[in-house]
């Protein structure tokens, strides 16, 4: 059998930079990827979807040109082969630069496959058996499809990137991250839209004023929404889907775009040979260093159910790394929250909601300022959202932050920085920031914090 310094499964956020990581440090390392080098954040998440929401703003740019003064007399349309040609270009050239980095690499051994446990320290790959006494999992997840709509024909995030014509209604099923992401990309490039949501509003995990914010923008843009759809049964007939919602009404479409959850891909893994724990719901289970239960096998990235996101994944590499290699002074509790939902305006997020705030009893406290009255904001004429910093009463420290609005994905990092530094708030307030800018509003939406109810 084969034996190796370390077997990494899986070529995500965290599994790739781990095995340059290691090989750099003499390790003799196997690396194991059963579909793309690069995971799904190269491939099939991140990189494809905002090089899509960049092509969708530009139609969007041309659509309201009028409103900024500029005649605009020609047609534009979306031309989906050259939008898809684009956005493979980017990711070839990415994962040609992975792919050249592992084959060249003397320490690095590549197997093309899907791995699986044979027992706590050895792994089986393409029928041969490799060992190692470190072991790091980093396997991603896909996309959770229910039974009933396994035999109707629908597109998940993966295959709606391979389409090279425009949908003429692309019904999804699913109000968050991956629905409202596409659903305003796809209406842009000029579908129609409809956003199929089970609960009572969109990206439910945030506080309702940004759920509706969201909303209200997305509708005006000529989304449709249907809510409390508790009941779906969906069909498929001369090339249409209908979705049929609590019995009562119909949504029929020309396409399907399922966006409702990811499962971890551990079910893959044939972890039943082995006494690796995980949760009810597929996650392997782990400490603050991303260590399994077991000995030398770690586990990082979305399969650890300890966040969804690339940064993430990648802060789990830097924890397992310097684990390995380092201090050991590195933990997963270390880490505050944050993520955007890369719509137009997009919404940055750092730290806690206002719901969870008061939830957890404490004194909050919030500075805010509505992008409508932001000079450049309105300069830019988009005057959608608002920014919002929480600050603990008590302690005078940020504890949370939400930034939807134009360079809402940028600006929240600056509040995260300071969350970082576990300095109070005055720090900022006191700030000198340029005009004009988004910004510059920070330092004077905290001037004067009010209650929370
Ligand atoms: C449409 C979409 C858009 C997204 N946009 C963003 C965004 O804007 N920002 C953000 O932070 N996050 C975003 N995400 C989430 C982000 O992509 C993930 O959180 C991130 O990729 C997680 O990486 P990972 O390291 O857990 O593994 P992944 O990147 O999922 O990689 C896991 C790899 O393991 C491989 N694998 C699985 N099982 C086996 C096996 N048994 N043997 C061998 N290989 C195996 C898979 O093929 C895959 O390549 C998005 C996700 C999606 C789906
Ligand atoms: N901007 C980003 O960082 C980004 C972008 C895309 C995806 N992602 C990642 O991808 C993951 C998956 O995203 P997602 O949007 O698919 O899932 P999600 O888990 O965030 O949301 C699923 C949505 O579907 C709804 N839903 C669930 N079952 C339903 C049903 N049967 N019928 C109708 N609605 C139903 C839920 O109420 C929820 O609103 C997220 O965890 C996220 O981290 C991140």
């Amino acid at each position: 059998m084969k034996q190796f310094d370390s077997i990494i499964v899986g070529s995500g956020q965290a599994g790739t930079p781990l095995v340059f990581s290691m090989a750099s440090k003499g390790q003799k390392v196997a690396f194991i990827e059963k579909e793309h080098l690069g995971g799904t954040c190269l491939n099939i998440g991140c990189t494809p979807t905002k090089t899509y929401v960049a092509s969708a703003r530009r139609m969007w740019d041309i659509s309201q040109s009028e409103s900024l003064g500029v005649d605009f007399s020609g047609s534009f349309k979306s031309n989906m082969p050259k939008i898809k040609a684009r956005k493979d270009a980017l990711i070839a050239k990415s994962v040609k630069g992975i792919t050249s980095g592992v084959e060249n690499h003397k320490n690095i051994t590549y197997y093309k496959g899907e791995a699986h446990f044979i027992n706590n320290t050895t792994v089986s790959i393409n029928g041969e058996e490799i060992t190692a006494p470190t072991i790091a999992i980093n396997v991603g997840g896909r996309p959770f499809v229910p039974s009933e709509y396994k035999e109707i024909p629908h597109l998940t995030n993966q295959s709606i990137l391979e389409l090279t014509e425009l949908p003429k209604h692309l019904v999804i099923v699913g109000g968050s991250y991956i629905g409202l992401e596409f659903g305003q990309i796809f209406k842009r490039f000029g579908s129609e839209v409809t956003i199929i949501e089970r609960g009572d509003c969109i990206i439910k995990r945030e506080d309702q004023e940004v759920s509706d914010s969201i909303h209200t923008f997305l509708k005006e843009e000529g989304i449709n929404f249907v809510f409390n759809a508790k009941k779906i049964t969906p069909s498929y007939q001369d090339d249409e889907v209908t979705l049929t919602i609590n019995d009562t009404t119909t949504v029929k479409g020309s396409h399907l775009l399922l966006a409702i959850g990811r499962v971890p891909n551990t079910d893959t893994l044939q972890l039943e040979n082995t006494t690796i724990q995980t949760s009810s719901r597929g996650f392997i289970e782990v400490d603050d260093y991303c260590r399994t239960n077991v000995e030398g096998v770690f586990a990082m990235g979305d399969c650890n159910g300890k966040g969804a996101f690339t940064h993430t994944a990648y802060n789990d590499f830097q924890i397992v790394e310097d684990y390995i290699f380092g201090s050991k002074s590195r933990k997963v509790s270390d880490r505050i929250m944050t993520y955007g939902l890369f719509v137009d305006p997009p919404l940055g997020r750092c730290g806690m909601t206002k719901t969870e705030a008061k939830e957890k009893g404490i004194n909050v406290l919030e500075g805010r300022r509505e992008m409508s009255r932001i000079a450049r904001a309105k300069e830019k004429g988009e005057t959608h959202g608002f920014m919002s910093i929480l600050v603990d009463g008590d302690t005078q420290k940020i504890i949370g932050a939400c930034v939807l609005g134009t360079g809402g994905d940028e600006i929240v990092t600056s509040v995260l920085n300071v969350m970082y530094a576990g300095k109070t708030y005055d720090l900022i307030k006191d700030s000198v920031v340029l005009h004009p800018t988004v910004s510059e509003l920070i330092p004077t939406s905290l001037e004067k914090l009010k209650p929370v109810e």
